[in-house]
């Protein structure tokens, strides 16, 4: 078995001209949180959509959990799609209970501990949620279920910075005993900097960096160094 939890070789995908994916070669070690940097249109949701299935590449090879993506994985991936919303005249008890009868290894238990965790009234309806409140219950779904590969396609988007440090300390202490990977992408690296202990930097649809986060920070700086620095000519190889 692989110790990859994801890998990808040359892999394109183009949308007409626009090519979304460039070649791409990327490998993601297993039981890590690991984030998927880059700026806008760099193709962080075009990969996610490969690794579940949803897309498939014009060129190249994808295996996701050692295998090829599709129904064979998708039991075992959590995933949440960029600008997922819940339907709003749920409230977020309907919500987990949709997940309970639904979603493969979902623990109501664990939602309900998640919702604690999180802040969330169980009785509000998602209609009258705050966004970081929406995208907390959107989180709940995912993390609620024991799967070995959790996908997150920007899911602070929209949110404030408080509720963000929020989420994203409850992630952190909630994901600190577990065997689980997760993959989240931003464009937005400023407040998720203590988040990742892995990280692939995109740039035009190819990885222009991967490995560990200590690494990156003792090479280049700060996230946030590394970001600005995505745009100047150095990284243009
Ligand atoms: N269904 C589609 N049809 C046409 N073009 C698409 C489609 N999906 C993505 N693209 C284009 O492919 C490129 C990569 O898009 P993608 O959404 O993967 O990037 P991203 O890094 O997730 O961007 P963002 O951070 O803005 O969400 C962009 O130029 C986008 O316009």
């Amino acid at each position: 078995m692989t110790p990859n939890i994801v890998e990808c070789r040359q892999v394109t995908k183009c949308y007409g001209k626009k090519k979304a994916l460039d070649q791409l070669d990327i490998a993601i070690p297993s039981g890590r949180i690991t984030g998927i940097l880059g700026p806008n249109g760099c193709g962080k949701s075009t990969l996610f959509r490969t690794l579940t299935g949803m897309v498939r590449p014009d060129a190249g090879r994808i295996e996701v959990l050692g295998k090829a993506p599709g129904w064979q994985t998708n039991r075992d991936i959590a995933y949440l799609p960029d600008r997922a919303r819940w339907y709003p005249n749920h409230n977020a008890r309907q919500a987990l209970e949709w997940g309970n009868s639904f979603l493969p290894g979902f623990s109501m238990e664990r939602a309900i501990q998640l919702t604690n965790y999180m802040d969330i009234d169980l009785d509000m309806k998602v209609g009258g949620m705050s966004r970081g409140q929406e995208a907390r219950v959107m989180l709940i779904l995912c993390l609620a279920r024991d799967v070995r590969l959790i996908v997150l396609d920007e899911p602070f988007t929209g949110i404030d910075v408080i509720s963000r440090e929020a989420i994203v300390a409850s992630l952190i202490d909630y994901l600190e005993d577990s065997q689980q990977s997760v993959l989240i992408s931003t464009h937005d690296i400023q407040e998720v900097e203590g988040l990742f202990d892995y990280t692939a930097m995109m740039k035009d649809g190819r990885a222009i960096w991967s490995g560990n986060t200590e690494d990156l920070r003792a090479e280049y700086g700060s996230l946030r160094d590394v970001f600005r620095k995505m745009y100047m000519k150095e990284w243009n190889k």
